[in-house]
């Protein structure tokens, strides 16, 4: 760094100044400046504004580009009124060219005088094809050589064209130079040269100043970086005057020699401040110079002080020395004169010189005075001095400021590519980490890729394998297909024979059940047939206890709180119905029991079993009952009534029905037999039975009913089935709580021979079987229940008996079993329904009644006969039945009499009173 010494300040003078400041300048420079291309626009700009300058009425727009500029040269008019307004007359004035020239004579002209002036120039055929750039350097040269002030913008004493020109003198002769100077001698100007051009006072302290020598020649000066010379060539350029080519392709070692050459010592002081003007110019201009805008406005301001400075000083300069000159020339006519006047007369000589003395006292006042302006001027020159050097440390504080910024913005870099020097190499191993976890990847996904394709191989050979498999089990399966349709034709040929053998099976179990019939019939069984009633519309428990049954008579109940066999029970009897099973059906196997009453058998058939279990629906059918819901009594009368119809010719029947109720038995002991016989209801239709029964039971008060058709028996039976006892008990509503017996007599004449047969069937409707809870019924319900069980009990001994075939039968020991006796023994064909209650309920009352109906079913009553009697047997039977039925009633008076004579004993206060039998009857 240059320091400005105290020394210089006192030493220098303005113009080393200027050098020095040029020189610190420079040096400033090449710390803060880095290199930077001038641009090819910045140039034409600059031309062009300079051209407008010169000739305002060219009007060249400021960003004009290179063709344009091209057009306006090209002619060389332009050029040729450049020369001539820069050095007038230099070329021949051509407002136009005259025509017998050619346009580029213009051109050649002003080569000419660019070649005359030692000033680097153009080729015509730069111009002509367009390389603008050499062009520009040519008039970038003229300018600067012409204009070393840039066009005079910049100095303030050049707003007057006059002045301008003043100062262009004042320039050319601070160098000792003429503008119209020979180049040559300003090329060759040496050190010693250029500060002989100074004053004797400026080249001693010029001599003196051995700072500005150095500088001048220092390394820095003598050796410039790169790039400050290519940063500030054109300016050296513009300065030193190059003679041939362009400055921006002046190379590096052209400008260190010329700075070795003391080439700056010879520099016109106003061409070296126009080098600082156009730097500051150019950095003010710059946003992004690296001297800061303020110090460039600041120096630039200084710089022009120093310029107006040194512009007033020269003025004064030249005042006085104008003033000298003009003295001295009157000095010198007054010594003319006084020379003469001496020649003439020493008084008036001595007048003169007196005169002269005065004077020259008077000049010698004016000289003191002009010094004290002089050092007045100095002291002018110390202050700016003063106030420059104020700047210079402004400056260097600056410059110290920016470097250490620059360090720190260095550092923050440094830090900052630390970072990303840190960041790079993350990123790379990161890189790296996903190349290789890309590459492991790769190599998982080729393992995979393997993997599946084994796979896949081992899947398309399994698929392979099953198919040859499932090829082979086709063939397997059609064979197998092959060999089931033999084997179905062998077994559909042997089930053919099968099934012959079964119809056959089924021919001979028919055959094997009539004969079984045919046996039972031989020995007199009791037929069972059992009746399972469905369940009724409405009951929601529907879990029935029979298990199974069958067509043979099989039937199995099952018990449901034991599981497997030991809750089961089976039971085999004649027949079994299901609970589809109709009236209807259910009569076609009863028919020909029911026709042989008029063969002259005796028939009976009883329902037995607990309440509610379809002994009335068997017997008689349901309430209204239509045509094909009748039981088996409206079934038989009318069976019985068709068939004697048609066997009219033959046979000549007559046909009675009593309908009788036994209601409780108990009671009967206590009131004559009439009313013990038949305590409720009684009724004998047809008048063809005698009051005598054969059975021995009389029927007293009997009301005689004739009847011609099946109606009139339905309607006689419907009479007296709404006498029949009903009440309400905790089981069935409807429940009849009596024995209900509908008596048919048949008799029948044969038309040829007068043998007559009888026959009579007894269809029994049984009270409830079950077993009565004493808790649920009282009073006369309880009587009920007890008679019923009585009874029941009564036709179960007589039944045991006839099966152990006793001597002695209890048909006695109740009603029921003495109207069944002529059934139930003495060659009569019997049938008991066991009416059962499928319902889970009933299950222990079933199974009880199945065991009764079991044991039934074993009993043989042997072989039926039929009541045949010729005409005297017959004659003789009723002659003997008259008489029984004498004896029965003379029986019955005797009775009679004999409980009046015991009520006599028992109320003897009643005297004369009679009571009939028939009175205390209920
Ligand atoms: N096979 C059947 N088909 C349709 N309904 C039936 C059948 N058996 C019985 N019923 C019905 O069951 C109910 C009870 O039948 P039913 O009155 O005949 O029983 P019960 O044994 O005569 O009873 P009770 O001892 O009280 O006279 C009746 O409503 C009857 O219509």
């Amino acid at each position: 760094m240059l320091q400005w010494t105290t020394k210089q300040r006192d030493t220098g003078d303005l113009t080393s100044q200027v050098h020095q400041f040029v020189a610190m300048f420079l040096s400033l420079q090449q710390l803060v400046l880095t290199s930077r291309k001038v641009r090819n626009a910045k140039q034409r700009a600059t031309v062009v504004d300079w051209l407008n300058n010169i000739l305002p009425n060219l009007s060249l727009s400021t960003n004009a580009s290179d063709k344009e500029l091209r057009a306006y040269l090209s002619d060389g008019t332009v050029l040729c009124q450049i020369l001539n307004k820069l050095r007038p007359g230099s070329v021949i004035e051509c407002g136009g060219y005259h025509p017998s020239e050619s346009r580029l004579d213009n051109v050649k002209r002003f080569l000419a005088a660019m070649d005359e002036m030692q000033l680097p120039r153009f080729q015509m055929s730069d111009l002509e094809k367009g390389y603008m750039k050499i062009v520009l350097q040519c008039l970038l040269t003229l300018r600067a050589h012409f204009m070393p002030n840039g066009g005079g913008c910049n100095l303030t004493s050049s707003s007057s064209p006059n002045k301008s020109g003043n100062d262009v003198s004042m320039s050319w002769k601070l160098l000792g130079q003429t503008p119209g100077g020979n180049a040559s001698s300003r090329d060759e100007v040496s050190p010693q040269a250029y500060t002989s051009t100074l004053s004797g006072e400026d080249r001693r302290k010029a001599a003196s100043n051995s700072k500005f020598q150095r500088v001048l020649r220092s390394p820095v000066m003598a050796e410039p970086s790169a790039a400050l010379i290519h940063h500030v060539g054109h300016k050296f350029h513009e300065v030193f005057q190059l003679k041939q080519g362009c400055y921006a392709d002046l190379p590096a070692a052209k400008i260190s020699e010329m700075m070795k050459s003391n080439s700056l010592d010879n520099a016109p002081t106003q061409s070296l401040l126009s080098v600082v003007n156009g730097i500051l110019d150019e950095s003010v201009e710059r946003k992004n110079s690296e001297i800061p805008h303020r110090v460039a406005c600041l120096l630039r301001k200084v710089v022009q002080e120093i310029e107006r400075r040194i512009s007033t000083q020269a003025e004064h300069l030249r005042t006085q020395s104008n003033l000298f000159k003009a003295r001295e020339e009157k000095y010198q006519s007054r010594i003319k004169v006084l020379e003469a006047l001496a020649t003439g007369t020493n008084e008036e000589s001595q007048t003169e010189k007196t005169k002269m003395e005065e004077k020259k006292e008077v000049e010698e006042q004016d000289v003191i005075r002009l010094v004290k302006e002089k050092e007045q001027i100095n002291n002018e020159i110390w202050t700016l001095k003063q106030e420059l050097e104020t700047a210079r440390k402004a400056n260097e504080e600056s410059c110290l400021r920016m470097e250490n910024e620059g360090n720190k913005t260095q550092q923050e870099l440094e830090e900052r590519l630390k970072e990303v020097m840190h960041l790079l190499t993350e990123s790379r191993s990161r890189v790296k980490e996903l190349e290789a976890y890309s590459e492991s990847k790769d190599e998982r996904l080729n393992k995979k890729e393997t993997i599946y394709q084994r796979f896949t191989d081992f899947q398309l050979g399994a698929l392979r394998e099953l198919k040859i498999a499932s090829q082979t089990i086709k063939q397997d399966t059609l064979k197998i297909q092959q060999s089931y349709s033999d084997e179905f034709l062998h077994l559909g040929t042997k089930l053919k024979a099968l099934a012959d053998a079964s119809q056959n099976y089924y021919a001979i179990l028919a055959e094997n059940r009539k004969l079984h019939n045919e046996v039972q019939e031989l020995k007199g069984n009791i037929r069972v047939y059992c009746r399972i009633r469905p369940f009724l519309p409405g009951q929601k428990e529907k879990q029935s206890i029979i298990d199974s049954l069958n067509e043979f008579g099989d039937l199995t109940i099952a018990n449901p709180s034991k599981q497997g066999k030991d809750g089961q029970r089976s039971f085999k009897f004649n027949k079994v119905y299901g609970p589809e099973a109709a009236q209807a059906e259910v009569y076609s196997d009863i028919q020909p029991l029911i026709r042989s009453v008029l063969d002259g058998y005796n028939a009976c058939i009883f329902a037995y079993g607990q309440t509610g279990s379809g002994k009335t629906y068997t017997m008689t059918g349901p309430d209204g009952a239509s045509k094909e819901e009748w039981g088996v009594n409206y079934r038989a009368l009318d069976d019985l009534f068709n068939i004697s119809q048609t066997r009219s010719r033959i046979f000549t029947y007559e046909l009675g029905v009593q309908m009788v109720e036994i209601y409780n038995e108990q009671s009967v002991l206590l009131y004559p037999y009439k009313s013990y016989l038949f305590p409720l209801i009684y009724l004998q239709t047809l008048g063809i039975l005698s009051t005598s029964q054969p059975n021995g039971l009389a029927v007293p008060d009997a009301c005689m009913h004739p009847v011609n058709s099946t109606i009139d028996v339905v309607e006689l039976m419907e009479m007296g089935l709404k006498n029949r006892a009903k009440g309400a008990t905790a089981l069935n509503e409807r429940s009849s709580r009596s024995h209900s017996v509908l008596t048919i007599h048949v008799r029948g004449t044969d038309a040829k021979n007068g043998t007559s047969l009888r026959g009579s069937l007894h269809l029994v409707d049984l009270a409830g079987s079950e077993r009565v809870d004493r808790s649920e019924v009282t009073g006369d319900r309880l009587k009920e229940a007890q008679h019923i069980n009585k009874s029941l009990s009564a036709l179960g001994d007589v039944i045991f008996a006839l099966a152990q075939k006793s001597t002695h039968i209890p048909y006695r020991n109740s009603k029921l079993t003495q109207v069944l006796q002529t059934s139930l023994g003495g060659h009569a064909k019997t049938l008991m329904f066991v009416q059962l209650n499928p319902e889970l309920s009933s299950y222990s009352e079933t199974l009880s009644t199945l065991k009764f109906a079991e044991r039934v079913s074993g009993v043989e009553l042997g072989a039926a006969r039929t009541n045949k009697e010729g005409r005297d047997v017959r004659d003789l039977m009723e002659q003997v039945a008259s008489l029984k039925d004498t004896i029965a009633k003379r029986d019955e008076e005797i009775e009679r009499l004999q409980l009046l004579k015991d009520l006599k004993n028992v109320y003897p206060a009643v005297n004369g009173e009679k009571h009939s039998p028939s009175s205390i009857r209920p």
